[in-house]
């Protein structure tokens, strides 16, 4: 493989893939000035963000089957044309039904870039690679927040709302022009993909996708892991933090930050984990599972606000579910032959946006319910209904991490009919920690012998 044309490959597809993140994110920072162009409500405005993750976790299966048909270059690029027209008719949008009109097209571009350009991957670069090239998208693309947090940001402030979408709509034009002049979708020599394919076929390939039981451990991974990190960035994490915990606006983004630099920083190591111990995947997810529980718990059964250290370890927790939730991704390209891993990487990245879409409405819905009650005692965003709200999280997490073992159960017994038989981790662990200490007392029993 020619290492120098596959990464320069790759640096075009994460380019395009940071500028769909910075799409995605910029009407998060613009929420207030949102309000006042559109006279809207927050549940106005909270709607054109459901929307849109909700067109982003329709499309990935269609996608998915789309990029094995089409190939990757086709698909970034019409999203990237997709975002840029969303964000265009956002510039110029002057009424919430205009507004949301481009918030779709941007969901649905959105949609066609990350699993394109993920599909790039097993093509260009070797299998052991893949696992870190993998983890490196993910981590890269989290700079498009950058873009929406700061350039993007500091247009909104200084020139206003359409000079500032106009900004990012040139963006994506930038990202068609590079994508179409440099991208290719295999290298020289590699054989020509069947486009032919009819819907019966592609019915096919979507149910033997879906029967793998290592796509569906993708699947209920990157449900598991994802979620709370999405629903704490995109959505309630900084009203809790602000409103709840009373942190201030400052300290709030101050953590904020602290999540999307932890989220890049893991990311390698992931990588490294995923490559030299690829048997102990759903280990790790469910070890990443349980820690969220567990910090979230402690945050919401603190006896009043929580301190500073416990909200920045609770950033730095749901942080690593970004990275970690690759793990998904991992299992479709590795479960799954190379002309159905677009498919199967669709059907897995719709879990975690899934379960976020329903965690960030059922916890509005509840603070609704609990304010309506008198429960609220008149602070929609108080401490003691934030308590019981994000409280809804524990429900997908307990239920991701009983998918998780279940089809699990099941890859395990396809791999152990194909010869290959995993051990049980703690079986491992112990027989390492025996070993450890025999050799330990060796050492002790040769070291005394010296002495005397
Ligand atoms: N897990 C994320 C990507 C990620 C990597 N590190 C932090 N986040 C994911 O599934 N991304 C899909 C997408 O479209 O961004």
């Amino acid at each position: 493989m020619n290492a120098p044309r596959a990464w320069l490959i790759w640096t075009i597809g994460v380019l395009a893939y940071l500028v769909a993140v910075a799409q995605r994110t910029s009407f998060g920072v613009s929420g207030l000035e949102a309000t006042e162009r559109f006279h809207a409500g927050a549940a106005a405005v909270s709607f054109f963000t459901v929307l849109q993750l909700l067109v982003y976790a329709g499309l990935q299966i269609p996608v998915g089957i789309l990029v094995d048909r089409f190939g990757s270059r086709v698909m970034i690029a019409g999203g990237a044309v997709l975002m840029g027209l969303g964000q265009l008719e956002l510039a110029f949008a002057d009424s919430i039904s205009a507004g949301v009109f481009g918030r779709v097209l941007v969901g649905a571009g959105d949609a066609m870039t990350f699993i394109s350009v993920i599909r790039l991957i097993p093509l260009w670069f070797a299998p052991l690679r893949a696992p870190l090239v993998t983890q490196l998208t993910g981590m890269s693309g989290q700079l498009g927040q950058v873009i929406s947090v700061v350039p993007f940001a500091l247009v909104l402030h200084s020139a206003g709302w359409t000079p500032a979408y106009l900004m990012l709509a040139s963006f994506s034009a930038l990202a068609v022009v590079l994508v179409l002049a440099m991208l290719r979708d295999t290298p020289p020599g590699h054989p020509p993909r069947d486009g032919s394919q009819g819907l019966r076929a592609t019915g096919v390939s979507l149910a033997r996708a879906w029967r793998q039981p290592g796509t569906r451990l993708g699947l209920w991974s990157h449900f598991t892991v994802q979620f709370c990190g999405t629903v704490f960035a995109m959505s309630w994490g900084y009203p809790f933090l602000v409103s709840a915990q009373g942190t201030g606006p400052g300290v709030a983004s101050a953590l904020m930050g602290l999540y999307v630099l932890v989220g890049m920083v893991a990311g390698p190591f992931f990588g490294s984990f995923v490559a030299k111990h690829p048997m102990r995947r759903s280990a790790m997810v469910l070890l990443i599972s349980a820690a969220t529980a567990l910090t979230w718990a402690a945050v919401l059964a603190w006896p009043g606000k929580a301190p500073l250290w416990l909200l920045a370890l609770l950033a730095a927790v749901l942080a690593v579910g970004g990275p970690s939730s690759m793990i998904g991704f991992d299992f479709a390209r590795t479960f799954n032959p190379q002309h159905r891993i677009g498919t199967a990487t669709g059907i897995v990245n719709v879990g975690g946006f899934v379960a976020a879409l329903l965690t960030i409405y059922l916890v509005g819905l509840v603070l609704d319910l609990l304010n309506a009650s008198g429960f609220s005692g008149g602070n929609l965003y108080g401490l003691d209904p934030f308590r019981i709200a994000l409280s809804v999280q524990f429900v997908f997490l307990l239920l991701g991490g009983v998918l998780i073992v279940l089809v699990r159960r099941k890859v395990l017994r396809q791999m152990a009919a194909q010869g290959i038989h995993v051990r049980p981790l703690p079986e491992v662990l112990a027989e390492r920690f025996r070993e450890r200490r025999r050799r330990g007392r060796d050492l002790d029993g040769k070291q005394d012998s010296t002495v005397h």
